[in-house]
């Protein structure tokens, strides 16, 4: 029998893949379209202190490589995605989900993670470190001193299961930088990549910019991304202490791309835009591809090949 169940923060899932967060999970219809998929378990869109419209549309295209969104964290705000997964919680007695936030200052965070903690949530949190589409705002996973704040304050204040979503780095420095401060805190995981942000896609035809905020720079996904993903799942997954694991996001189209996320040291993956494009049965087939990879290679389970990436001596 070959399985593509996974462990994450000491919890069980049938399933290594679920959606991104942003995808899919945006209210209560979409995230039982997730439940109900062959999908492990789902992330709710990022929830902030309040609720908020967004971004002016239109601020999400589809390329024949990806997309471009600069969505703005639309949200119902997190007292809403808290009643919502209390409800599956109930429907679905010991289901593990995941519950995205994101606050504006460190006080927010705080705030954020006291109302969850206070609430019925039995899941993991993943705290936002890496919207790059809030005017105005900088990606918080590009100040490494605001990271190491953020993260002091929250784990004053949280003691369950959490993981941070954090943005693409580019250079090794940068990787060694952040182990530094990523190891220093007892996180469940970390979650890399967000989009990669600011990027421009433009119509020839009408010499037109393609989403309406911020001049049309957006957070680029899809297969423009899947070498960046890959190389911090693998640069982290070399330099986090064992007890920190990683969920791969970022350019997974097919069950190749799963393997070759896992294979780089990933324990679970999140799918964004190709589930945007397919819908929740994406996750059938990549769970089949996957499956006939490890067969053709003889694994029966993802530990048999998790971070065995060889390098060339
Ligand atoms: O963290 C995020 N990443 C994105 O690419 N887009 C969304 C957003 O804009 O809400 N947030």
């Amino acid at each position: 029998m070959i399985s593509t169940a996974t462990k994450l923060a000491n919890r069980s899932f049938s399933n290594c893949m679920m959606n991104a967060a942003g995808v899919w999970c945006m209210d209560e219809a979409e995230l039982t379209a997730i439940d109900d998929s062959a999908a492990g378990t789902f992330v709710t869109k990022s929830g902030t202190l309040v609720s908020r419209p967004g971004n002016p549309e239109p601020r999400y295209y589809e390329t024949a490589l990806g997309s471009i969104n600069s969505m703005g964290l639309p949200n119902h705000g997190i007292d809403y995605y808290l009643d919502v997964v209390a409800a599956f919680q109930k429907k679905n007695p010991g289901k593990t989900y995941f519950l995205s936030c994101t606050g504006f200052s460190i006080e927010q965070d705080q705030t954020l993670l006291r109302k969850i903690k206070d609430s019925e949530f039995n899941g993991i949190v993943e705290l936002n470190l890496s919207c790059p589409n809030v005017p105005g705002k900088p990606q918080i996973g590009y100040d490494f001193e605001t990271v190491d704040q953020i993260l002091a304050a929250v784990f004053a204040e949280y003691d369950g299961p959490l993981g941070v979503k954090l943005p693409p780095y580019f250079d090794l420095v940068h990787f060694d930088q952040m182990a530094v401060i990523l190891n220093k805190y007892p996180l469940a995981y970390i979650n890399s990549i967000n989009s990669i942000g600011n990027g421009l896609y433009i119509d020839d035809e009408k010499e037109e910019v393609v989403i309406k905020p911020k001049n049309g720079f957006g957070g680029i996904g899809g297969e423009y991304v899947k070498p960046t993903a890959l190389a911090n799942v693998h640069a982290f997954y070399q330099r986090l202490k064992p007890e920190i694991q990683i969920i791969g996001t970022g350019g997974i189209t097919s069950g190749r791309d799963v393997f070759e996320h896992i294979l780089c040291g990933a324990s679970m993956v999140q799918v964004g835009t190709e589930l945007a494009k397919e819908g929740p049965q994406v996750f059938e087939r990549l769970t089949k591809e996957l499956q006939d990879i490890m067969a053709a290679k003889g694994y029966t389970t993802l530990a048999d090949f998790r971070g065995k990436l060889r390098h060339q001596d």
